[in-house]
């Protein structure tokens, strides 16, 4: 009858343990079998499975594993600055900290009408990260996995002491395919992007999905403002 959802317990569905570094990942678990794992080291989602087992998320055969090493893999999170467009290291601290766990997260939004297994992450400046950062901030990462086995990642950034800073922000997914010449990402089209492999040099992408012959290294530019 297809009730699972409705007797589903998603807290049961979250489990927390440790990997071989000793870091806490968390396990996220919907009704039909699709999984999530998400590791404290960096707020990085390691690994993404449907329900029949596959996984989704690329890592390198060369990642490394330990902190404060990045790992190459999964859904990094660059924050708070995008590749080398600054004076931080690449993709800026937050994918080589340890994050810690919010256990009384404020609840799912009530129009989230799809029961969800999720985590709350942190990122707090330590006063390492202050020295070369100094903007007082709090990174909230949610990490919620569907029962229809989607993944969803909601990132709050807060402004702890008022002081206005900016930042750039993003998820460097890597996504594994099977064969990279059907792949097409459509959507683009008429945005500014830099081209990393022309020295960051501007373009505009023009009428047709991007597609993989050769090496690509495409930033697409967006700029959200907040008021
Ligand atoms: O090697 P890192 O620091 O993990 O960054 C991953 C990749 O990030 C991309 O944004 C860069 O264009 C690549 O050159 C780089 O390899």
């Amino acid at each position: 009858m297809g009730h699972s959802a409705a007797v589903w317990d998603y807290r049961a569905a979250t489990e927390i343990t440790k990997d071989w570094n000793g870091v806490d990942k968390i396990v996220l678990r919907s009704p039909r079998g699709a999984s999530a794992r998400v590791s404290l080291h960096g707020g990085q989602v390691t690994s993404w499975r449907n329900e029949q087992g596959e996984e989704l998320l690329f890592t390198s055969s060369k990642a490394i594993f330990k902190p404060p090493k990045a790992v190459r893999g999964g859904i990094p999170i660059c924050f708070p600055q995008f590749g080398n467009c600054g004076s931080l290291e690449q993709h800026g601290f937050a994918r080589n900290k340890i994050w810690t766990i919010d256990e009384n997260p404020p609840p799912l939004s009530p129009n989230d009408s799809h029961a969800k297994s999720f985590i709350d992450l942190l990122l707090k400046p330590s006063e390492e990260d202050l020295k070369c950062w100094p903007h007082s901030f709090e990174f909230r990462l949610r990490v919620s996995l569907a029962a229809d086995g989607s993944l969803a990642l909601i990132s709050r950034i807060r402004n702890v002491n008022g002081k206005p800073f900016s930042f750039s922000f993003a998820y460097h997914t890597y996504l594994s395919v099977s064969d990279i010449s059907e792949v097409r990402i459509e959507g683009l089209e008429t945005l500014d992007y830099l081209d990393n492999l022309c020295q960051k040099e501007r373009f505009t992408e023009q009428g047709d999905a991007i597609t993989f012959e050769s090496e690509v290294g495409k930033f697409c530019c967006y700029m959200i403002f907040i008021e």
